[in-house]
């Protein structure tokens, strides 16, 4: 496998935004004219649309801000029904998670874009099998880390043990998303500015809540007009 150019979005938790700013990620490479391609190692909670195809919610939003049609390229080798942890939720299936199986779809993919934007599930420790988690695979695939930390109580331990545990792969967060979430925490400012001291990389921006117009509806994802304002608050030297 060649070189991959891109960045693999990790979070403090699952449900902090990482959908979000992957979305705005690819918006802001595709403004530099590179072709980008959203990927998930695996993903799960599905639903049906209209016609009755079997959708996720995540990579609809990647293949909207990557302008695919639908069905056009496999954005994730693990679509699984249960919105659990994703081993579990291959386990009722009857099936393992294989990480030579997703760097296989990815390098798929790799193949017709210039750049990948690969969103984690989860938080960055989130296993795949009894031996291997999302850190692991982070560490193959080996492309620039971006982390959300989702501004609630609790996401400043949230964001050091993710921290410690991204150092310990060796791996280097390129920059770091401060996401305000739908309710807006107490001292928000006062706890960027903690993050900010004590996060050893560089602080992207903070995206505010989204506005009521901008909101997603239940079970769609996230419009391009909410992806296009999380952009527009991230700053990132992209080359
Ligand atoms: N800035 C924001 N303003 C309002 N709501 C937000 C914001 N960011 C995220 N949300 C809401 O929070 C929820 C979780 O966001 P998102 O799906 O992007 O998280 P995630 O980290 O990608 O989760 P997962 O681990 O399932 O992939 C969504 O319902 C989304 O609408
Ligand atoms: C289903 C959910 N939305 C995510 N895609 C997966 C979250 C896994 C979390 C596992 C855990 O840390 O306990
Ligand atoms: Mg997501």
């Amino acid at each position: 496998m060649t070189k991959m150019t891109g960045f693999f979005v990790t979070g403090t938790d699952t449900e902090v935004g990482k959908t979000l700013v992957s979305g705005a990620l690819i918006l802001k490479l595709r403004e530099q004219g590179k072709q980008v391609i959203g990927f998930k190692p695996v993903v799960a909670g599905t639903y049906q649309d209209a016609s009755g195809h079997t959708l996720n919610e995540d990579l609809e939003t990647l293949r909207i801000a990557s302008q695919l049609a639908p069905g056009q390229f496999n954005l994730s080798p693990y679509v699984l029904d249960m919105p659990v942890a994703p081993h579990l939720a291959a386990a009722i299936k009857g099936i393992a998670l294989d990480m030579n199986t997703i760097m296989q779809a990815l390098d798929d993919v790799q193949k017709h874009s210039d750049c990948i934007v690969v969103e984690g599930a989860g938080g960055f420790l989130v296993p795949l099998s009894d031996n291997q988690d999302l850190g692991d695979l982070a560490q193959k695939i080996d492309l620039p880390i971006v982390l959300v930390v989702g501004m609630k109580l609790g996401c400043i331990n949230h964001a050091l043990l993710t921290q410690e545990a991204i150092k310990a792969r060796g791996l280097k967060i390129v920059g770091w998303v401060a996401n305000s979430l739908e309710n807006e925490m107490p001292l928000l400012q006062e706890n960027v500015a903690t993050l900010k001291a004590a996060i050893n990389a560089p602080f992207l921006g903070l995206i505010p809540s989204l506005p009521n117009a901008l909101q997603k509806s239940h079970n769609s994802p996230y419009s391009i007009e909410a992806l296009d304002f999380a952009a527009r608050h991230i700053q990132i030297a992209i080359h």
